[in-house]
Protein backbone atom coordinates (compact mmCIF):
# COMPACT_ATOMS: atom_id res chain seq x y z
CA UNK A 1 0.00 0.00 0.00
CA UNK A 2 1.27 3.47 -0.82
CA UNK A 3 2.37 5.52 1.72
CA UNK A 4 -1.47 6.81 2.43
CA UNK A 5 -4.32 4.33 1.40
CA UNK A 6 -7.31 7.24 0.45
CA UNK A 7 -6.51 10.19 -1.34
CA UNK A 8 -8.64 12.85 0.64
CA UNK A 9 -9.87 16.06 -0.73
CA UNK A 10 -11.56 17.91 2.24
CA UNK A 11 -15.26 19.20 1.23
CA UNK A 12 -16.19 22.35 3.58
CA UNK A 13 -13.33 25.58 2.93
CA UNK A 14 -13.12 27.39 5.76
CA UNK A 15 -13.82 24.15 8.31
CA UNK A 16 -10.22 23.00 8.28
CA UNK A 17 -9.08 19.18 7.08
CA UNK A 18 -9.75 17.95 10.65
CA UNK A 19 -13.68 19.49 11.00
CA UNK A 20 -15.33 18.97 7.44
CA UNK A 21 -16.52 16.82 5.33
CA UNK A 22 -14.01 15.25 2.99
CA UNK A 23 -14.07 13.20 -0.31
CA UNK A 24 -11.90 10.29 0.49
CA UNK A 25 -10.70 8.12 -2.66
CA UNK A 26 -9.14 4.73 -2.20
CA UNK A 27 -5.96 3.86 -4.03
CA UNK A 28 -6.24 0.36 -5.42
CA UNK A 29 -3.79 -1.41 -5.48
CA UNK A 30 -4.46 -3.42 -8.90
CA UNK A 31 -2.43 -6.37 -10.77
CA UNK A 32 -3.31 -9.21 -13.13
CA UNK A 33 -5.53 -11.20 -10.37
CA UNK A 34 -7.89 -7.96 -10.03
CA UNK A 35 -7.74 -5.27 -7.40
CA UNK A 36 -6.97 -4.61 -3.67
CA UNK A 37 -8.35 -1.44 -1.70
CA UNK A 38 -8.52 -0.46 2.48
CA UNK A 39 -12.25 0.92 2.51
CA UNK A 40 -11.57 2.29 6.54
CA UNK A 41 -8.27 3.01 8.06
CA UNK A 42 -8.40 4.78 11.48
CA UNK A 43 -4.73 6.05 10.86
CA UNK A 44 -5.13 8.08 7.73
CA UNK A 45 -8.97 9.11 8.57
CA UNK A 46 -7.52 10.40 12.25
CA UNK A 47 -5.68 13.23 10.26
CA UNK A 48 -9.53 14.78 8.78
CA UNK A 49 -11.20 14.05 12.21
CA UNK A 50 -12.06 10.33 12.96
CA UNK A 51 -12.95 10.30 16.62
CA UNK A 52 -12.20 6.72 18.11
CA UNK A 53 -12.91 2.79 17.46
CA UNK A 54 -15.47 1.66 15.50
CA UNK A 55 -18.65 1.56 17.10
CA UNK A 56 -20.54 -0.09 13.95
CA UNK A 57 -20.20 -1.29 10.37
CA UNK A 58 -23.59 -1.53 8.18
CA UNK A 59 -24.64 -2.34 5.08
CA UNK A 60 -27.26 -0.73 2.96
CA UNK A 61 -28.88 -1.31 -0.35
CA UNK A 62 -31.46 0.52 -2.47
CA UNK A 63 -33.05 -0.42 -5.69
CA UNK A 64 -34.14 2.39 -7.48
CA UNK A 65 -32.30 5.26 -9.43
CA UNK A 66 -33.62 8.58 -7.88
CA UNK A 67 -34.37 7.04 -4.33
CA UNK A 68 -33.37 9.45 -1.58
CA UNK A 69 -32.45 8.18 1.64
CA UNK A 70 -32.02 10.89 5.01
CA UNK A 71 -31.24 13.37 5.50
CA UNK A 72 -29.92 12.17 9.06
CA UNK A 73 -28.36 12.71 12.26
CA UNK A 74 -27.99 11.55 15.65
CA UNK A 75 -28.37 14.33 18.34
CA UNK A 76 -25.42 14.15 21.48
CA UNK A 77 -24.22 12.55 23.36
CA UNK A 78 -24.85 10.15 20.75
CA UNK A 79 -23.63 12.10 17.99
CA UNK A 80 -21.31 10.19 15.22
CA UNK A 81 -18.72 10.48 12.33
CA UNK A 82 -19.46 8.27 9.57
CA UNK A 83 -17.48 6.93 6.46
CA UNK A 84 -20.00 6.13 3.98
CA UNK A 85 -18.75 3.88 1.01
CA UNK A 86 -19.74 3.26 -2.17
CA UNK A 87 -19.46 -0.16 -3.22
CA UNK A 88 -21.96 -0.64 -6.05
CA UNK A 89 -23.44 1.95 -8.49
CA UNK A 90 -23.38 5.48 -8.01
CA UNK A 91 -24.74 7.84 -5.86
CA UNK A 92 -25.01 11.77 -5.00
CA UNK A 93 -23.85 12.55 -1.70
CA UNK A 94 -24.82 14.93 0.84
CA UNK A 95 -23.56 16.24 4.54
CA UNK A 96 -24.95 19.10 6.15
CA UNK A 97 -23.65 21.33 8.36
CA UNK A 98 -26.02 21.06 11.73
CA UNK A 99 -23.26 22.72 14.10
CA UNK A 100 -24.77 24.99 16.85
CA UNK A 101 -22.90 28.67 16.20
CA UNK A 102 -20.89 27.21 13.12
CA UNK A 103 -20.65 30.18 10.45
CA UNK A 104 -22.05 27.58 7.70
CA UNK A 105 -24.36 25.97 9.68
CA UNK A 106 -27.15 24.65 7.32
CA UNK A 107 -24.85 24.64 4.55
CA UNK A 108 -23.91 21.45 2.68
CA UNK A 109 -21.25 20.12 0.20
CA UNK A 110 -22.44 17.27 -2.01
CA UNK A 111 -20.41 14.81 -3.86
CA UNK A 112 -20.72 11.52 -6.18
CA UNK A 113 -19.31 8.48 -4.56
CA UNK A 114 -19.13 5.85 -6.65
CA UNK A 115 -17.75 1.86 -6.86
CA UNK A 116 -16.33 2.82 -10.27
CA UNK A 117 -14.41 5.73 -8.91
CA UNK A 118 -13.57 4.38 -5.65
CA UNK A 119 -14.91 6.77 -3.18
CA UNK A 120 -16.65 7.50 -0.15
CA UNK A 121 -17.66 10.61 2.21
CA UNK A 122 -16.62 11.29 5.60
CA UNK A 123 -19.45 12.78 7.51
CA UNK A 124 -18.33 14.38 10.62
CA UNK A 125 -19.72 14.66 13.87
CA UNK A 126 -22.55 17.52 13.67
CA UNK A 127 -23.30 16.92 10.15
CA UNK A 128 -26.29 15.08 8.40
CA UNK A 129 -26.14 12.67 6.38
CA UNK A 130 -27.93 11.92 2.99
CA UNK A 131 -27.75 10.72 -0.31
CA UNK A 132 -29.72 10.23 -3.76
CA UNK A 133 -29.30 6.77 -6.10
CA UNK A 134 -27.63 8.07 -9.17
CA UNK A 135 -28.39 4.50 -10.60
CA UNK A 136 -30.41 1.49 -9.69
CA UNK A 137 -28.40 -1.65 -7.36
CA UNK A 138 -26.79 0.83 -5.47
CA UNK A 139 -24.91 -1.18 -2.11
CA UNK A 140 -22.98 1.29 0.79
CA UNK A 141 -21.21 0.43 3.93
CA UNK A 142 -21.26 2.88 6.79
CA UNK A 143 -18.55 2.72 9.20
CA UNK A 144 -19.82 4.79 12.47
CA UNK A 145 -18.08 5.79 15.14
CA UNK A 146 -21.01 5.20 17.59
CA UNK A 147 -23.74 2.86 18.35
CA UNK A 148 -27.24 3.03 16.78
CA UNK A 149 -29.83 4.83 19.50
CA UNK A 150 -33.27 5.20 17.97
CA UNK A 151 -34.12 7.68 20.37
CA UNK A 152 -31.21 10.26 19.62
CA UNK A 153 -32.12 9.72 15.93
CA UNK A 154 -33.24 12.74 14.22
CA UNK A 155 -33.43 14.25 10.64
CA UNK A 156 -33.27 16.86 7.75
CA UNK A 157 -35.82 16.92 4.88
CA UNK A 158 -34.40 16.43 1.72
CA UNK A 159 -36.97 19.16 0.45
CA UNK A 160 -36.37 21.86 2.91
CA UNK A 161 -36.13 25.12 1.04
CA UNK A 162 -33.83 26.38 3.71
CA UNK A 163 -31.33 23.81 2.66
CA UNK A 164 -31.84 23.96 -1.00
CA UNK A 165 -30.21 21.12 -1.94
CA UNK A 166 -30.22 20.68 -5.49
CA UNK A 167 -30.84 16.86 -5.98
CA UNK A 168 -29.93 15.48 -9.75
CA UNK A 169 -32.74 13.70 -10.44
CA UNK A 170 -36.73 13.39 -9.62
CA UNK A 171 -36.87 11.91 -5.83
CA UNK A 172 -38.51 8.94 -5.93
CA UNK A 173 -38.78 6.16 -3.05
CA UNK A 174 -38.45 7.98 -0.02
CA UNK A 175 -39.40 6.74 3.36
CA UNK A 176 -42.72 8.48 5.31
CA UNK A 177 -40.23 8.84 8.06
CA UNK A 178 -37.66 11.02 5.71
CA UNK A 179 -40.41 12.96 4.31
CA UNK A 180 -41.69 13.55 7.39
CA UNK A 181 -39.06 15.66 9.22
CA UNK A 182 -39.16 19.36 10.41
CA UNK A 183 -38.00 22.36 8.00
CA UNK A 184 -35.61 23.66 9.68
CA UNK A 185 -37.32 26.70 10.28
CA UNK A 186 -39.52 24.63 12.47
CA UNK A 187 -37.33 22.44 14.45
CA UNK A 188 -37.38 22.57 18.05
CA UNK A 189 -34.26 24.28 19.30
CA UNK A 190 -31.69 22.03 19.74
CA UNK A 191 -32.98 19.36 17.61
C1 LIG B 1 -28.87 2.81 11.27
C2 LIG B 1 -29.65 1.68 11.84
C3 LIG B 1 -30.97 1.51 11.54
N1 LIG B 1 -31.64 0.48 12.11
C4 LIG B 1 -33.03 0.28 11.77
C5 LIG B 1 -33.91 1.50 11.85
C6 LIG B 1 -34.92 1.27 10.75
O1 LIG B 1 -35.97 0.49 11.25
C7 LIG B 1 -34.15 0.45 9.73
C8 LIG B 1 -33.66 1.28 8.56
O2 LIG B 1 -33.07 2.42 9.10
P1 LIG B 1 -33.14 3.72 8.27
O3 LIG B 1 -34.48 3.90 7.66
O4 LIG B 1 -32.58 4.84 9.12
O5 LIG B 1 -32.09 3.39 7.09
P2 LIG B 1 -31.56 4.47 6.08
O6 LIG B 1 -32.60 5.46 5.71
O7 LIG B 1 -30.90 3.69 5.01
O8 LIG B 1 -30.45 5.25 6.93
C9 LIG B 1 -29.14 5.17 6.41
O9 LIG B 1 -29.03 6.14 5.43
C10 LIG B 1 -28.90 7.48 5.89
C11 LIG B 1 -28.65 8.35 4.68
C12 LIG B 1 -27.85 7.61 6.94
O10 LIG B 1 -27.01 8.51 6.95
C13 LIG B 1 -27.96 6.64 8.03
O11 LIG B 1 -26.77 6.63 8.86
C14 LIG B 1 -28.15 5.24 7.54
O12 LIG B 1 -28.57 4.43 8.60
O13 LIG B 1 -33.04 -0.09 10.41
C15 LIG B 1 -31.04 -0.42 12.95
O14 LIG B 1 -31.69 -1.37 13.44
N2 LIG B 1 -29.74 -0.27 13.25
C16 LIG B 1 -29.01 0.74 12.72
O15 LIG B 1 -27.81 0.84 13.02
Amino acid sequence: MSTSPFVITPLLPGAGAATGPALVRRTPLVDDRGAFARIFCAEALAEIGWPGPVAQINHSRTAGRGTVRGLHFQRPPHAEAKLVICIRGAVHDVAVDIRAGSPTRYAHVAAELSAETATAMYVPEGFAHGFQALSDDIELIYVHSAPYTAAAESGLRHDDPGLAIAWPLPVAGISARDASFPLITDAEPGS
